[in-house]
């Protein structure tokens, strides 16, 4: 029996598989059924979701491309019709005997249905619900032709799109758009495998509301496949609930190393969100020597160039680097990296290690030397540290965030839509929280500061869990503001307020 179910907010974590490991879990399910048997659970499932997402839909308008996700596009149309609605599809190809054998089938099922089958659309007919049938795992090149054509007349119309398997014109797999056109869904069915480009880089925005199916088939065949990622759980991992005889030396130090002349600002929102995340004390350490205490925050102490103590601070405490680091963050970065037992490296940090070929030895060796690093860059800082365009990060970010954690030896945030979180030998993490509420100033110096107040509550440990964790609740606080209504961004103070208050 098939089911459809939403997949965000996930409450444990998911398998993402890659196209390869998805076609061979299609195989071996489609090995133990009769023929056609995927094929028409697909459809069915499609007709299902439609019928439930648009109640009231009369009129639907299905494009079938010229595979199998077309095929199963022509199984729904078939359901569709049978439960009385207006159906026309528009087949991007009049020869039917290209079609693959199993969409072949599932035309001819249509067609005998009494489906209206047209093919090579100028127009689409006024509709109420579009499904995209056009591309799906088959997709490997920019949308051309017919298929082109249809994509950009779906974006053209009003009614709302069902995607079937992957809006057209993504990429599966990386969520990289293989051309300049690509379906803009509001809602996206994934079959049998969730495959990770439905969670990064383009894919969250291209799928609208994302749900899965997987077809019915025994999740032995999902479990015999090696995932590429996972969903990490967007449900909260709580810290041990603090004890009656603990202290603030029981919660650990933070250290926020940053804020040159000019962006002050940077170093406290990383500071406060140490302190909000539950860290014992935190202290700053401003790069501008005219920089005072962060007036609106009287708990953060000011500790001025804790880099020139021999030992100190910077040997105990979980240090967060760079915010608003500017140029003279490099300078201060020798002794930081040598002496942080557990760093949290952001911004200008990054930016200086991409330049500075003894910087990045120093930083590739601290696993060595048993100290931990975490790295948050953003596409552009990535793109520095790796020597690529940023387009080129964009295009696999699973791939870019491994790569930079090898290169480091050291756990990769690799922020944006659908952050990855990476680290060698451990299984990337796609992040399912945040939204676009978070595209503005100093929300990533908060998630440095947030991950740093974490880390020093759990020093024992690499920085692994605690940049899950920061990162899903600094998505989480975005998604919460978002169901509240908020309208505008999240100012970066405010998104620390609103990470306390969120689970
Ligand atoms: N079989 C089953 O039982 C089940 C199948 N399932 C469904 O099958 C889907 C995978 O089907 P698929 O492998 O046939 O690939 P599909 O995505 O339809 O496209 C291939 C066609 O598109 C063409 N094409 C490619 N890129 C193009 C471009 N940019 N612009 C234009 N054309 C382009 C390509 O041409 P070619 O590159 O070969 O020249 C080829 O003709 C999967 O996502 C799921 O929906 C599931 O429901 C489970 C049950
Ligand atoms: N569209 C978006 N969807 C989800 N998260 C986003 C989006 N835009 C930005 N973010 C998140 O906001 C933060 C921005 O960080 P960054 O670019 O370093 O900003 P800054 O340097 O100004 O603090 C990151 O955690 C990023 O993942
Ligand atoms: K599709």
């Amino acid at each position: 029996m098939t089911r459809t179910t939403p997949v965000l907010p996930a409450a444990t974590p998911l398998p993402l598989h890659g196209i390869a490991a998805a076609r061979r879990i299609e195989t071996a399910a489609a090995a133990g059924l009769p023929p056609h048997t995927l094929m028409q659970r697909a459809g069915l499932a499609v007709a299902r979701l439609a019928l439930a997402v648009a109640p009231h839909a009369q009129r639907v308008t299905v494009l079938a491309g010229p595979g199998n996700n077309g095929g199963d596009g022509l199984e729904a149309a078939l359901h569709l019709t049978r439960a009385g609605r207006q159906v026309a599809v528009w087949l991007t190809t009049g020869d039917i005997q290209a079609l693959p054998p199993d969409a072949a089938q599932s035309y001819h099922r249509a067609r005998e249905a009494g489906v209206r089958l047209h093919t090579t659309p100028d127009t689409l007919p006024a509709a109420d619900l579009v499904i995209d049938a056009l591309l799906g795992l088959g997709a490997s090149r920019a949308p051309a032709g017919a298929v082109a054509q249809a994509i950009a007349l779906a974006n053209a119309q009003q009614a709302p799109v069902l995607a079937v398997d992957v809006p057209s014109g993504l990429h599966a797999e990386t969520g990289a758009r293989l051309g300049d056109l690509a379906v803009q869904a509001a809602h996206t069915l994934s079959l049998l495998a969730l495959k990770p480009g439905l969670f990064t880089a383009e894919g969250r925005g291209l799928c609208g509301r994302l749900w899965h199916d997987d077809l019915g088939i025994a999740a032995e065949l999902l479990a015999a496949e090696a995932p590429l990622a996972r969903l990490g759980a967007s449900t909260a991992l709580p810290l041990a609930p603090r004890g009656h005889a603990q202290h603030k030396g029981s919660f650990g130090d933070v250290a926020v190393v940053g804020g040159a002349p000019g962006m002050a600002g940077a170093a406290r929102l990383a500071a406060r969100a140490a302190l909000a995340a539950g860290a014992g004390r935190v202290y700053l350490s401003p790069l501008d020597p005219a920089s005072g205490n962060d007036d609106g925050r009287p708990e953060l102490m000011h500790r001025p160039q804790i880099w020139l103590q021999p030992q100190g601070l910077l040997d105990r405490s979980t240090v967060v680097c760079g915010c608003g680091g500017g140029s003279v963050v490099a300078e201060v970065l020798p002794p930081v990296l040598a002496q942080a037992p557990r760093l949290v490296l952001d911004a200008d940090a990054l930016n200086a290690v991409a330049t500075d070929a003894r910087l990045q030895q120093a930083l590739a060796g601290r696993a060595r030397r048993g100290q931990h690093s975490v790295l948050t860059p953003h596409p552009l800082e990535a793109a520095r540290l790796l020597r690529c365009p940023t387009a080129q990060v964009q295009a696999d970010r699973l791939n870019a965030a491994l790569q930079l954690a090898a290169r480091f030896d050291a756990v990769v945030v690799l922020k944006g839509s659908g952050s990855v979180i990476a680290a060698p030998g451990r299984l990337p993490v796609i992040n399912p929280t945040g939204n676009a509420l978070l595209a503005t100033a100093g929300t990533g110096d908060v998630l440095a500061g947030w991950l740093g107040g974490t880390w020093a509550q759990v020093p024992q440990q690499d920085g692994w869990p605690a940049a899950l964790e920061a990162v899903r609740r600094h998505g989480a606080a975005a998604d919460q503001a978002l169901l509240q209504g908020l309208q505008g961004p999240l100012r970066a103070a405010e998104l620390v307020e609103a990470m306390l208050h969120t689970l």
